[in-house]
């Protein structure tokens, strides 16, 4: 069997944070390689302050590391431009995180659209994909309520619609489950496991639950500002 297609590969990452007048640099990444290979779920566990929303930012391109490169599917985003890095970021990779980050003031459907709407793509289609999505996760007759009208698990799966509508090839996720019951956990999971087996989507899967990551294809632990397996 071929080896699985690398679609997120980082190289001698490096990342610090400024300490406070008593305290020193805080080396949180040290010299970390990481590969995301393609169609698979990868989960990344270490104990709270590790780094992992550190590397997930960092690999999504929503930060910079000091040292290090990113490749996107061979292209190395640290030579971007920011606008073009937004614009890749917007078709290469959707977010889901802890709380779900979903725009108070628009409708579920108008959350969900939204990425294609930044990205200039036709309304009316937007619309119409927006709807699919939320009918493909079990909530469009959820569409047009406000974030704050649905439950924990309804959020959800209206911010993995979100992070589905511009067909990205990868899924990071942070955390998507840690503000869930067990049933709504499972639902999410479920729908990770679907992606990746209809539509290829490769997952990056921060959680601190082993349970959690050990239903995944590949556990990475993050210790020491480095990963192993
Ligand atoms: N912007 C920042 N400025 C200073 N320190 C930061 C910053 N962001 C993160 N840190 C510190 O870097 C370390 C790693 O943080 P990070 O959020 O990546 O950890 P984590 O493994 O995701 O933790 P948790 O499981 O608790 O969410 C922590 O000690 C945190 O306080």
């Amino acid at each position: 069997m071929s080896e699985a297609k690398t679609v997120i590969e980082a190289k001698d990452l490096y990342k610090s944070f400024e300490g406070s007048s008593d305290k020193p640099r805080l080396e949180v990444l040290k010299g970390m390689n990481f590969t995301l290979p393609e169609a698979k779920i990868t989960s990344v566990i270490g104990s709270s302050g590790s780094g992992k929303s550190t590397l997930l930012h960092i690999l999504g391109g929503l930060d910079h590391a000091d040292k290090g490169q990113i490749l996107w599917d061979e292209r190395d985003i640290t030579q971007y431009k920011p606008d073009d890095l937004a614009q890749l970021r917007n078709s290469y990779i959707g977010f889901v995180f802890q709380f779900h980050h979903l725009l108070p003031e628009f409708t579920a459907l108008e959350n969900v659209a939204m990425p294609a709407l930044i990205a200039g793509k036709d309304a009316k289609q937007a619309y119409d994909r927006a709807h699919t999505l939320l009918a493909r996760f079990g909530v469009e007759d959820r569409q047009d309520h406000r974030p704050a009208q649905l439950s924990g698990g309804e959020q959800q799966r209206v911010s993995m619609a979100r992070a589905l509508m511009n067909n990205p090839r990868v899924i990071l996720a942070d955390e998507p489950t840690g503000n869930l019951d067990d049933t709504n956990t499972n639902i999410i999971l479920d729908l990770l496991f679907e992606l990746r087996d209809t539509e290829g989507i490769s997952v990056l899967l921060i959680t601190h639950e082993k349970d959690i990551a050990y239903r995944s294809d590949h556990v990475l632990e993050l210790k020491n500002g480095v990963l192993t397996s």
